[in-house]
């Protein structure tokens, strides 16, 4: 479909060798040359002069460089930067809100004598109600527009970090809990699709993980924000907990004042308004050619998969959403699957593992884990646009699975040569410890007197590996399969089935990541720790062959294009691409198809 728009509209402009055909079939029919109309940019009329007397007098080197010009000349208005930051500060609170309970819960649980299913509630309700949020969000976001989803989001952080703030006992931290998840859910999957749908195309990719850049950034923040307040014994939950208002207010009054969606507002037939939003966004470049494609798309899409019935059904028994939903869904499956958020959380287990005794310097370790991931998402910012999605997802998860490995061998090592319990295990409060064997397990440690007690874990020689694994896999996760799965995935549907896909594909996310961190602990006891990470290396390796096989390159194509990728069996949507590799500009030429290519000459027949 999206593929036989893109062969209609004159200005898809593939290749330079096919612009010389063009020129070449050009001179000798001169008529027919007339009437596909003059060789010329439409791009700014002083450049498209320039590449008209190009193309009609000089070399195709003279043509490229005039195109070159114009594409330098072509910029991306800071207007598009400050709504893109605007919407991430959605992802800012998700990292926030789902970093800061574990030190809240800290404080929270002594002061408001809470037991082991209160805490647990207090900590996957949120996670739970983002998942419900996520999946309802694609009605929310086809009904009344990204915009409206992205105001609903931060009014409902707004409201549960001021319900938890002013919390007096359980329940009512229960209720805010759940306030706060939904917006979770409603921004995780709208912000990344708005901003894809409002970004140029050769920065779509960068400006969407600026999203996860911000998750991270929230995650990092809000594990300062914990080891500060974890001084302030009485009340220091209040704090943590409300100061997401701050970002979410600051939010809520920005969109009061930022634009709808264009292609949500020309799917709407408000045409006229998305055409000055669009010329908005895009400055000095003309917006003709991308208003036409997303209005021609929408047309031929309506034609060919009809507009009855629910879009997942239509979703589904269409071939090519079909196979862009099982990619997305997986990605998302994957990226839990390989243990993240088993990681973030249990990361102070993991360095108290390795000989830092300090409960309290555990819980500052842990943010420099969290800002490792938010530094290397950095990475991920700058790598998107330069080695394209593909590549980035795949290097990134199998350098996620060697670390995986490495963490488990850690654990291991350190199980096998673990000094054996030479004191009977009875904490001070008189309870049986939970060293269940001659390893010591568990998550803290104190001392008593010239007692040293461990659970879960004993500091050993080797327990730097574990370390060594714990910073190689944030290292390798965060620039890719953090970022990624977001990014692909705010990108592979075409307009009609974008918000239920993500939908699915968000609500796929919570869903692993609530069933990963509620039954580490389980799996950590049933098949040890160094069980449970070689389970999540095998996730992982599984991930890998699902990417190698099934994921296309979606770098610099227009969102109208991408539908095409899926045109064809699942297993080959990797192979696909024949541009894989060649970093592609593209312009506009009336009447033919060019790009320009940095293997230059290599791509002149
Ligand atoms: O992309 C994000 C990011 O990687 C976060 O660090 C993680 O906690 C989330 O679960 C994930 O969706």
């Amino acid at each position: 479909m999206s593929r036989k728009a893109s062969e209609n509209v004159e200005y898809t402009l593939r290749s330079l060798s096919s612009l010389m055909g063009e020129r070449r079939r050009k001179q000798q029919e001169p008529d027919a040359a007339s009437a596909a109309g003059e060789c010329s940019l439409l791009a700014a009329a002083e450049s498209s002069t320039s590449l008209q007397s190009a193309g009609a007098g000089g070399g195709v080197g003279d043509l490229e460089r005039a195109a070159r010009r114009q594409f330098q000349q072509d910029e991306t208005p800071a207007f598009v930067y400050v709504v893109a930051v605007f919407s991430a500060l959605g992802g800012f609170l998700f990292g926030y809100d789902t970093g800061v309970v574990s030190g809240a819960m800290l404080l929270l649980k002594r002061q408001l004598s809470l037991d082991a299913l209160w805490q647990e509630l207090l900590v996957s309700s949120t996670v739970g109600a983002a998942a419900v949020s996520a999946l309802a969000g694609g009605a929310l976001n086809g009904v009344f527009g990204r915009r409206a989803a992205i105001l609903l989001a931060s009014a409902l952080f707004t409201a549960g970090s001021a319900v938890l703030a002013a919390a007096s006992n359980k329940e009512t931290l229960l209720a805010g809990r759940l306030v706060v998840g939904l917006g979770i859910g409603i921004a995780s999957m709208t912000v990344p699709v708005y901003i894809a749908e409002v970004s140029p195309p050769n920065l779509r990719g960068r400006l969407v993980t600026i999203n996860t850049l911000f998750i991270t950034g929230g995650q990092f923040f809000a594990s300062v924000v914990d080891g500060a307040f974890s001084y302030l014994q009485k009340d220091g939950w209040r704090y943590m907990l409300g100061l997401a208002a701050i970002p979410a207010v600051i939010q809520f009054f920005g969109f009061l004042f930022l634009p709808e969606s264009p292609r949500w507002l020309i799917q709407k037939g408000q045409t006229q308004k998305a055409r000055r939003i669009l010329s908005q966004m895009r400055g000095n470049q003309t917006i003709d050619e991308e208003y036409d494609s997303i209005k021609n798309n929408i047309e031929e899409e309506e034609k060919e998969v009809g507009s009855a019935g629910p879009v997942i059904c239509r979703m589904l028994s269409y071939p090519p959403t079909r196979r862009a939903l099982i990619v997305g869904c997986g990605l998302q499956m994957f990226q839990q699957l390989s243990g993240i958020n088993t990681i973030m959380y249990y990361s102070a287990t993991i360095l108290q593992m390795s000989g830092v005794e300090d409960d309290r310097l555990a819980i500052w370790l842990a943010s420099v884990t969290a800002f490792t991931n938010f530094i290397f998402t950095l990475a991920g910012v700058w790598l998107v646009e330069k080695v394209g999605r593909r590549k980035l997802t795949f290097g990134s998860l199998a350098g996620t699975t060697v670390a995986l490995i490495i963490l488990a061998l850690g654990f291991v090592l350190s199980a096998q040569v673990s000094p054996r319990i030479t004191f009977q295990p009875i904490t001070p409060s008189g309870q049986n410890a939970t060293c269940t064997s001659y390893r010591c397990e568990n998550e803290t440690k104190f001392k008593t007197e010239d007692i040293f007690w461990a659970y879960n874990f004993c500091p050993t020689p080797y327990s730097w590996t574990a370390l060594l694994g714990l910073i190689l896999y944030l290292v390798f996760f965060a620039p890719g399969m953090g970022p990624m799965p977001w990014t692909v995935n705010s990108e592979i549907y075409p307009l009609w089935a974008r918000s239920t896909g993500n939908a699915c594909s968000s609500g796929i996310n919570w869903i692993f990541n609530v069933l990963v961190s509620l039954t580490f602990l389980h799996t950590a006891e049933y098949l040890t720790y160094y069980g449970a990470f070689f389970l999540y290396a095998g996730f992982a390796a599984v991930g890998l062959l699902f990417i190698y096989g099934c994921l296309p390159e979606t770098k610099g194509k227009k969102l109208e294009e991408i539908e095409s990728l899926f045109d064809n069996r699942l297993c080959t949507c990797g192979t696909s691409d024949s541009d894989e590799g060649r970093y592609i500009e593209y312009i506009r030429v009336k009447g033919s198809n060019y790009h320009l290519s940095d293997n230059d000459a290599s791509d002149v027949e």
